[in-house]
């Protein structure tokens, strides 16, 4: 039987929030405390205020039950024995990390100390901020004995939250400190031992079988830096392959078959080689800046990530010129858009590849009329409407009358549009695809000029190996 341990998780943020219900969802009683009294009261009354799947199922069971919402960080310090930190740690103007958040929170941590606290720190953070919130805790007067900072960073990705969190490929838990080590040990010891899995009430739609999650301990500064070599790699393969699809453009090759074909060799890997217009979010342009800033300080040679970067930020000037090349001039053109946020199944706008784009193509001079399934509300507040940028609650509306239409996120559902449909609404059938979502086959079959990105526009794809 797991021990039920008292939490505090500071932020109700994707990551925050995620982390309080799942905790209590382990079996732990969880203070999830914000300072937005706004999110307070919209959590306490059940709604999440994100898209986030499973996760209003899991709020309605735990929330105001096995997690509590409040504002009030000293008293979420005083009765919790592990203070998980989940605030913003958003980009600052030269690239680094702004810690402000994080150190804000620290302080106010270190007021309400009163007897021995692990403080975790989950939020995404460069080497040797561990270190840095160790001696504002004790500037602040609190003794070495009374406290450890430990670093377990989040691996989750919107739009599988839950399922990542409750399913993890590993849990990383820097500790210089055994008796902090063996807090973080035993916080998620129902996943790492697998009893979890054997005992949970079924979440619909998540599996509840699985084999114990590894759990890895190393130093805090090792883990600091664990979390930002993963979403660099991570971004590093997205860039590789963007750069390999413009080359397969360029010999009339399929990207999709060389992605298949490089991915099966156990070494590489088949995810994250998906071309696309260039990865965005509110982690990797971040983590990636971040990580690129940490090495230049410390006078390490990384410019490897600059290279990214810089691929990353040609793939939407790429789309865009495929845009032109298929409508001549841009100025006037009425273009149907379809997903704003920066990736399919989430709400999350920032850092949104799709709304870069949108305002290219405004400054263009174009009408746009987009549709998301989720986040026109919050892109809205980005791109307000005008007669320029107006704003569709359906595919048939968006594309009504379109010179063309353009696919940015990779919403599930936009895989199952009715062509038919599209052929009858569309002034031309023009159809740009900057998430390699329909078959070039069907679609030249279907009567549509298509250009997606590293297929060749004619020729059908072949499948090299099958599945
Ligand atoms: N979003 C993700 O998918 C993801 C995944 C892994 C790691 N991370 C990292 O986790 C961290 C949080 O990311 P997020 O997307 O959840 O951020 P977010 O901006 O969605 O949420 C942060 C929350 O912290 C609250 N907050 C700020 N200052 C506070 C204070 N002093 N006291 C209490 N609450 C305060 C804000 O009101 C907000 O609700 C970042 O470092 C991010 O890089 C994010
Ligand atoms: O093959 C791919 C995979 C992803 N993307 C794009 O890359 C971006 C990020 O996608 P994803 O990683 O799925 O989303 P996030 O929710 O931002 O998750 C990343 O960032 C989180 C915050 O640090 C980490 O916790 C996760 O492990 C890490 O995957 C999006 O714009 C995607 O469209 C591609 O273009 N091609």
């Amino acid at each position: 039987m797991s021990k039920s341990i008292k939490i505090a998780v500071v932020g109700s943020g994707y990551v925050g929030l995620v982390a309080a219900v799942c905790f209590a969802e382990l079996g732990h009683q969880v203070i999830c405390v914000d300072n937005d009294q706004r999110k307070v009261d919209a959590l306490r009354g059940g709604d999440t205020l994100i898209h986030e799947e499973h996760l209003p199922e899991l709020l309605a069971r735990h929330g105001n039950k096995g997690v509590v919402f409040t504002t009030d960080l000293a008293e979420a310090t005083a009765q919790a024995a592990a203070i998980f930190i989940a605030v913003g740690t958003p980009q600052s103007e030269t690239g680094d990390a702004d810690l402000s958040y994080v150190e804000a929170v620290a302080s106010e941590i270190a007021r309400h100390v009163d007897s021995y606290k692990v403080i975790v720190e989950k939020s995404t953070v460069p080497v040797y901020t561990n270190e840095w919130i160790r001696r504002v805790i004790e500037r602040n007067g609190v003794s070495r004995e009374m406290f450890d900072v430990v670093s377990n960073p989040e691996f989750l990705r919107e739009g599988t939250a839950v399922e990542d969190f409750l399913h993890p490929d590993r849990i990383v838990v820097g500790a210089d400190s055994e008796r902090a080590a063996k807090v973080l040990g035993d916080i998620y010891s129902p996943l790492t031992e697998g009893t979890y899995y054997k005992t949970a009430e079924p979440i619909p739609g998540i599996c509840t079988e699985d084999a114990p999650a590894p759990i890895l301990f190393t130093s805090t500064k090792s883990a600091e830096i664990i979390k930002h070599a993963s979403n660099a790699f991570l971004a590093v393969k997205i860039s590789f392959i963007n750069a390999v699809s413009n080359l397969c453009e360029a010999a009339d090759a399929n990207v999709e078959q060389v992605s298949r074909g490089i991915g099966l060799d156990s070494r590489i890997g088949p995810k994250f080689l998906r071309p696309g217009i260039g990865y965005g979010g509110s982690c990797f342009p971040k983590d990636v800046a971040a990580f690129r800033s940490v090495a230049e300080q410390m006078g390490v040679d990384f410019n490897l990530l600059t290279e990214v970067e810089r691929i990353n930020a040609t793939q939407k000037k790429r789309f865009l010129a495929k845009v032109r090349s298929a409508l001549w001039t841009l100025r006037g053109k009425r273009l149907a858009v379809l997903g704003l946020a920066f990736k399919g199944e989430t709400d999350d706008i920032r850092e949104s590849p799709a709304i870069d784009l949108c305002e290219m193509l405004l400054g263009e001079g174009c009408q746009l009329v987009a549709y998301d399934p989720a986040a026109i509300e919050r892109a809205k507040l980005e791109l307000p409407p005008s007669a320029q940028m107006q704003y569709a609650d359906s595919v048939e509306g968006a594309a009504k009358d379109a010179d063309a239409l353009l696919v940015l996120t990779d919403w599930a559902e936009f895989k199952s549009i009715d062509l038919e449909m599209l052929q009858r609404t569309l002034r031309y059938p023009i159809v740009i695809d900057g998430r390699n979502m329909f078959d070039p086959k069907t679609m030249s079959e279907a009567g549509f000029t298509y250009l997606s990105v590293g297929r060749p526009v004619a020729n059908p794809a072949r499948e090299v190996v099958k599945a």
